[in-house]
């Protein structure tokens, strides 16, 4: 595996262009089995593949944890080697934002609402890096997880609108199965958590799950299936809700529950269709323990009534 620091390494490192297929696996770093997930896939689909590790100021708010996110090269480039990634590229803010850069990439609709409202400028401080890293890397395919939902929506919506070559490839999410944490999504966030609290933030996981279970038992309105979800998140006293919704493939807002519980129908108050799958989403953001947690999960009828683990396999 190679190392590189600069845009002018990585030219170097990736060759003339009209080389066969390139696979990018964008990340923050702390590399976890959730990455490895993505590799994996890249690794599967192309002939080589790039990972960019660059935890993204522009995408952080001023009160956000920009500084505090856990940073370890060392360890980040062993994981990467061993994952089977061929370019590393680990460039300092400097190289991707010199003296003077000034352009924000936005993307409106699907970048509003939910993360959008919670966190003013993030998904244009996404769209930025995301669209800077495929210009520099010119992939064929680019890697993003589930886990984000709304990122991957801001994502394709850009390549689409843009009319950027390339194919985004969206990735089921990958969550714990350790005794008492099952469920919960894996994220590099996880680690700002001692065990007992882990096994804890796996409350989101289960609320979805109530949720999912719900709908395949034949519930189908938006105000019930939210009302299952927050039975479960309310059971957990120190969480502190943002937002628990229901989108439709589009990421259009279908219904929200206030901090009240309250339901707020966005764009009907019908039910859901009957027939499965469907395309609805339930999406959830909390704080616990000082820690901002999202999760998301599709609504689906499978075959059995979902287990509390690995779903992530299941919405394929
Ligand atoms: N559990 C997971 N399953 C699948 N993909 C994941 C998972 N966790 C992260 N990813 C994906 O990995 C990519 C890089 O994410 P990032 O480096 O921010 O890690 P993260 O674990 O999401 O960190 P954070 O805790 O900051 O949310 C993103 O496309 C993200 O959706
Ligand atoms: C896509 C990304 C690498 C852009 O900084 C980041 O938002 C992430 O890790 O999900
Ligand atoms: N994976 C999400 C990146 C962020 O929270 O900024």
């Amino acid at each position: 595996m190679q190392l590189v620091h600069t845009p002018a390494e990585l030219r170097a490192a990736l060759g003339p262009g009209g080389s066969p297929s390139l696979g990018l696996v964008p990340t923050m770093g702390h590399l976890h089995d959730g990455h490895a997930h993505l590799i994996r896939r890249a690794r599967a689909e192309n002939d080589r593949v790039v990972l960019s590790l660059f935890v993204n100021p522009l995408q952080f708010g001023p009160s956000e944890d920009f500084a505090a996110y856990p940073r370890d090269l060392p360890h980040d480039a062993a994981f990467a080697e061993r994952a089977g990634v061929d370019v590393l590229f680990a460039p300092d803010t400097d190289q991707m934002y010199p003296p003077g850069f000034a352009t924000r990439v936005s993307v409106a609709g699907v970048s509003e609402g939910f993360d959008g409202a919670s966190r003013p400028g993030h998904f244009s401080g996404v769209a930025t890096v995301v669209l800077k890293l495929f210009n520099l890397v010119q992939p064929t395919r680019a890697y993003f997880g589930e886990k984000d939902w709304q990122q991957l929506m801001v994502v394709r919506r850009m390549v689409r609108d843009l009319d950027l070559l390339l194919e985004i490839v969206g990735v089921p999410t990958v969550r714990s199965s350790l005794p008492g944490e099952e469920g919960l999504a894996l994220s590099s966030r996880n680690s700002y958590f001692t065990p007992p609290q882990r096994a804890r933030a796996a409350v989101l996981a289960r609320a979805l799950g109530a949720a999912q279970q719900c709908y395949a038992a034949g519930e189908r309105r938006p105000d019930g299936l939210l009302a299952a979800a927050r039975a479960v998140l309310v059971s957990e006293p120190d969480l502190t809700l943002d937002y628990l919704g229901l989108v439709d493939g589009d990421m259009r807002d279908i219904e929200q529950l206030d901090n009240g519980g309250v339901s707020i129908p966005r764009r009907s108050d019908a039910p859901l269709p009957a027939d499965a799958p469907t395309q609805a989403r339930l999406l959830v953001a909390a704080h616990l323990f000082g820690v901002r947690l999202i999760d998301n999960l599709p609504l689906t009828v499978p075959a059995t009534a979902p287990a509390a683990v690995d779903y992530a396999e299941k919405v394929q």
